[in-house]
């Protein structure tokens, strides 16, 4: 059965939803499931904006029949050349024999590469190129790293659509309801469009400042991303959200405690510091064992929160290793000015203190750690309970100052 909604004139979504797979890019888990969208423009010539993933792709074939009823498709454009976006291309190039396809130079590359059949059927755009189908006239736009490097975003001057590739999506299924004002975004959406901007985006920052400052001269009505809802109202909102994530500003003035135990002190240290800081008065204040949270959930969180709290086991003479792969992952994704706290457990050579203050100091940018670091020797004992509210202090008083604190 088909399943379309319409955009606005002209434009229909006939992309699919998956709650069946598990993890994207064999990676990441989809509580909540993920869309692929694909958009179909009705002009004197039809064009397609980006297919799907093979999951997804009879139910995108089946939408795409229905819109155009006995109409050929004359065009696709691909923004994406990442293949959750791009299973479709060859099953769209045997229906229909005159579909020519429309990209850059490095998605034809990579096409090849990945071998669909495009050969004598493509037309290369570039920067500021336009092409018009009839009322509509497209502009594309490179944007290099957003988040390969072949990816464009494309814009309807007619009526103001920005195809913005995986810009501004989100993991999620959209389960019928497209537009961002059909659903309570701030509420049941934000998180995994945290998530999924921080782990699949969060490393190009710089790139989509770029893009960003590029769309900020376009009058643009309607986002139309390739994953999660359409956008058609609370731009600034939106915008906002990614001006903090891409320049690794915080949004919350708040304190992330994430903690590695094997045998529950350090997480009882974890717990009190948490107790104590909502007793200072701090409103936000998350803990997250990180032997059970997914790190792309610590990901959306380090780049969420003004504090970050490390309290760690020493495991071997090093860091207890998951720990220490949040650090690398984090420096992977870019994360930096936040404020840090250390809390370090040995209970014979404790060493995981000074190993993460280095790994903060040498191997990441503009972090800036409490001088309040606690060394907990197998249990905090209550002598040592006015180093912890030390620490609290020290977390308080940097509260809203930011990084430079
Ligand atoms: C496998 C293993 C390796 C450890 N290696 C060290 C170490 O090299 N140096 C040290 O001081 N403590 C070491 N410890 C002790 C822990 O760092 C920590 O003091 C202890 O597990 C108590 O903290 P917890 O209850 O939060 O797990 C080790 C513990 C385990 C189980």
């Amino acid at each position: 059965m088909h399943c379309v909604r319409k955009v606005c004139e002209d434009l229909y979504w006939v992309g699919g939803n998956d709650h069946r797979l598990a993890l994207f890019e064999n990676i990441f888990p989809l509580p909540k499931g993920v869309s692929y969208n694909s958009y179909l423009l009705m002009d004197e010539k039809t064009v397609l904006f980006d297919t799907v993933d093979w999951d997804v792709c009879r139910q995108m074939l089946e939408n795409i029949r229905h819109v155009l009823q006995d109409r050929p498709l004359d065009y696709l454009v691909v923004n994406h050349m990442e293949p959750d976006h791009c299973e479709g291309i060859e099953e769209l190039l045997l229906r229909y024999p005159d579909l020519q396809v429309i990209s850059t130079e490095k998605s034809f590359l990579l096409m090849r590469q990945f071998n669909y059949p495009v050969d004598g059927r493509t037309i290369e755009v570039k920067e500021g190129d336009t092409m018009s189908f009839g009322r509509h006239t497209i502009a594309f736009v490179q944007a290099p790293m957003v988040h390969w490097p072949e990816v464009m975003v494309s814009y309807d001057t007619t009526n103001g659509v920005l195809f913005s590739a995986d810009a501004f999506g989100s993991f999620g299924a959209l389960d019928g309801k497209l537009f961002n004002d059909e659903v309570d975004f701030d509420r049941d959406w934000l998180d995994e469009a945290r998530r999924y901007y921080t782990n699949i985006v969060g490393k190009y920052g710089a790139h989509v400042q770029a893009i960003m400052a590029k769309a900020a001269g376009l009058d643009i009505r309607y986002i139309c991303p390739l994953h999660g809802p359409v956008w058609r109202s609370d731009f600034d909102y939106l915008f906002d959200k990614y001006q903090r994530w891409s320049t690794y500003t915080p949004e919350t003035d708040g304190v992330v405690i994430v903690y590695a135990s094997m045998y529950g002190n350090t997480e009882s240290v974890a717990q009190t510091l948490a107790a104590k800081l909502t007793e200072k008065g701090v409103r936000h204040v998350a803990v997250r064992d990180v032997s059970n949270t997914h790190f792309s959930d610590l990901i959306a969180d380090v780049f969420r929160y003004s504090h970050i709290i490390f309290a760690s086991v020493t495991y071997n003479l090093g860091i207890y290793p998951l720990m220490h792969n949040l650090l690398i992952d984090m420096k992977a994704l870019n994360v930096q000015k936040r404020i840090c706290g250390i809390i370090e457990n040995g209970s014979w050579a404790p060493k995981a203190g000074s190993l993460i203050h280095t790994f903060l100091d040498e191997e990441m940018k503009q972090m800036s750690i409490l001088n309040t670091e606690l060394t907990v020797v197998s249990s905090l004992r209550p002598d040592k309970e006015g180093e912890l509210d030390a620490l609290a202090e020290g977390i308080v008083d940097t509260m809203g100052k930011g990084a430079d604190a």
